[in-house]
């Protein structure tokens, strides 16, 4: 042997006498040493009898480790899973009787009708395709068909006082297919499946392993007591139970065990089924997490709505869901499992930490209460826009294609409080795309250093969930002009956004649309902005939005105003955004309440609360302020003028 293997050899053999080891260690050490015996004698650096004398020596160290049941020195591993096989076996002194008696089964309608079928020129019952069928052997020197361990007795011959020579001359197979088919054909009902119909088959004797399996029909996806009425009229309890167990289990948890046709040997699972049913059994009387959350599936027309962080759902109009994975779900209970195996982890997402694709699913925007077009005022222009290049292409990508496919990328700008993220919400609502809202704060910050992963799994998530709209809000603090004293980690987030931006916006194929909303247009990078190819401005609200906004807010309201009052207040905002508008609204709300006696405050009654009147308005305007400056708006204007997409 060379140096260097004897070195190791010594190291190992120090790791395993060196008493401190775990057994699992010394198991796992003596293996080690039992391969690189094997591996030596292949490379010939051992001889034939030295390799069998270290074998015998390992080997039986080997075993003494694992077969101790002293669980200091031992892992008694083997003896653990005999164990648990013996103990699952079934209970074979459960006595069985069968109540096949020659008597009632030819009484049986089917076997009649089959008698006669073979009596008139043997003419099958069946087509063809339906007899292909798995069924026992013909019994020798008789034409009887027989069913070998999973139906009736070989050594039973049932229908012997008929002999041989009743039965059609459609031998063996085809005439056990027959009677398997005719059964299951006929309609289920007591006198359809008597109690004759007992089987040795074990546990999963259902219907189709009493008569062999029907290859032409599939397997029932979850046997239950209709689909297995033979056994639910088997006259011995016991037996049913074990059935039922069985057939529950085997629904759950495999998906063909309770077919399996070995008959007695059917209660051996693998170690995953066990784990299932074991979990199932845990869990079946705890209340199971809902599958699909209200507001999941909103069906658009004919595209979907897919709201990916519906799993654990937000917002004030949603049930608190704890952000830490709950005990069951660590333990892979039932309902999580199965989640797991509906909705396999895409291909795509492989090469991705699960933690940074549940940060993003996390990320998803919860929806709250729908927005819809007409609840945003004014803003025509940006919002048939939009419509063109969100709505309609997701809805209808067939006819937006080539020239007429939308933009990659969109950009609302304009001052703050116009609408910008009410515009965001409004798509999340009503495109029926996968909607991905992530404010460019929780990129930049939350996760420092993991920001371009962030990124780099956001778009691949969204080109998993296409349709998908990544709506950015507050964009500039992610996009802004590349400067030298930055910080690298902002930098690199940046460029792996626009390398994904131009990804998204170079594959035709993919259907993501990145929209952005900022306040500060200007400081956004150019490259950036290039990418952004359709800039949206969202300017103050009008005149009609300014008095749609009020009008819409003191619809809820008890109020009470005429028309020349409210264009009053309308022309009496002039500057105000859309916030300042609500801001308006909410203050003039309060006017009826301030001018209740404070002694009164604690005794009056809703309705009592006077409605709300222009006066309010009046005082509110006293108060209230527009918050965006003409010397802003010039500026707004100028980039719109100089980079926007409007009129
Ligand atoms: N056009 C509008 N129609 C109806 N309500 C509006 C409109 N614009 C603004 N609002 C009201 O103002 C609130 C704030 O609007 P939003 O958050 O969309 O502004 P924003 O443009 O995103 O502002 P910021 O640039 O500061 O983020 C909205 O919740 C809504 O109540
Ligand atoms: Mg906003």
């Amino acid at each position: 042997m060379s140096g260097a293997h004897l070195g190791e050899w010594q190291r190992r053999s120090f790791d395993i006498s060196s008493g401190t080891c775990a057994p699992e260690q010394t198991a796992d050490s003596y293996r080690a040493h039992i391969l690189a015996i094997q591996y030596a004698w292949a490379s010939s650096q051992l001889s034939q009898a030295g390799t069998a004398s270290l074998l015998r020596t390992y080997s039986e160290r080997y075993a003494a480790v694992l077969d101790s049941d002293d669980p200091r020195t031992g892992l008694n591993n083997y003896a653990e899973s005999a164990l648990h096989l013996a103990r699952s076996q079934r209970n074979h002194s459960d006595k069985w009787e069968s109540s096949l008696t020659t008597v009632n089964v030819l009484e049986l309608p089917c076997v009649q009708k089959m008698i006669q079928a073979g009596t008139g020129g043997g003419k099958s019952l069946v087509a063809p395709a339906d007899v292909n069928i798995t069924v026992g052997q013909e019994s020798r020197g008789s034409s009887l068909p027989v069913v070998s361990s999973t139906g009736l007795r070989a050594a039973e011959p049932p229908f012997k006082p008929l002999g041989p020579t009743s039965w059609p001359k459609a031998a063996g197979n085809s005439t056990f297919s027959n009677l398997q088919s005719i059964t299951a054909e006929r309609p289920r009902g007591p006198e359809g499946f008597p109690s004759h119909h007992n089987s040795s088959a074990g546990p999963s004797g259902s219907a189709q392993s009493l008569f062999g399996q029907h290859a032409s029909a599939p397997p029932h996806p979850n046997p239950g007591p209709e689909a297995n009425q033979s056994v639910f009229f088997n006259s011995n309890p016991s037996k049913r139970k074990t059935f039922y167990n069985s057939c529950g289990e085997s629904g759950r948890g495999g998906a063909s065990r309770g077919q399996d046709p070995r008959g007695g040997g059917t209660n051996f699972k693998t170690a995953r089924e066990q784990f299932i049913v074991d979990q199932q059994k845990k869990h079946s009387n705890q209340p199971q997490r809902a599958q699909q959350p209200p507001g999941m599936v909103v069906a658009m027309g004919n595209a979907t709505k897919k709201s990916l962080g519906a799993n654990r759902p937000r917002g004030t109009f949603s049930k608190f869901v704890s952000p830490m994975p709950r005990q069951e779900d660590k333990e892979g209970g039932v309902g999580s499992n199965n989640a797991q195996e509906t909705q396999p982890v895409d291909e795509r997402l492989k090469n991705f930490e699960p933690k940074i694709i549940e940060l993003i699913m996390s990320e998803i925007m919860d929806h709250g209460p729908p927005v819809a077009w007409d609840d945003i005022a004014g803003l025509e222009f940006a919002k048939a826009t939009i419509k063109e290049i969100v709505v309609w292409p997701m809805l209808r990508p067939d006819i937006f294609t080539g020239l007429r496919g939308p933009p990659k990328g969109i950009l609302l700008f304009g001052p703050p409080g116009t609408g910008k993220t009410l515009i965001g919400k409004c798509i999340a609502c009503q495109s029926g795309a996968t909607f991905f809202s992530i404010s460019a704060s929780s990129l930049t910050s939350k996760w420092v250093g993991e920001g371009e992963k962030m990124v780099r799994a956001l778009f691949a998530i969204a080109r998993c969930h296409q349709p998908a709209v990544i709506f950015i809000d507050e964009i500039d603090s992610l996009l802004s002009q590349r400067t030298d004293g930055e910080h690298e980690s902002s930098r690199r987030i940046k460029t792996e956004f626009l390398v994904q931006l131009d990804g998204a916006a170079t594959s035709a194929d993919d259907r993501i649309l990145v929209v952005g909303a900022t306040n500060r247009p200007q400081e956004i990078d150019e490259a950036a902005r290039r990418r952004l190819s359709k800039r949206l401005y969202i300017p103050l609200p009008e005149a009609a939005a300014r008095r749609q906004i009020v009008s819409n807010l003191m619809a809820c309201e008890k109020s009470q105003m005429e028309e020349e009052e409210l264009e009053n207040v309308v022309t009496g905002t002039e500057g105000f955004s859309g916030a300042d508008m609500t801001g308006l609204c909410r203050e003039a709300a309060l006017g009826p309440i301030r001018s209740i006696q404070l002694s009164d405050i604690a005794t009056i009654t809703p309705d009592q609360v006077r409605p709300i009147l222009h006066c309010d308005f009046q005082e509110a305007l006293r108060i209230v302020r527009p918050s965006v400056s003409a010397k802003d708006l010039e500026l707004y204007e100028e980039w719109n003028n100089t980079f926007g997409c409007g009129r």
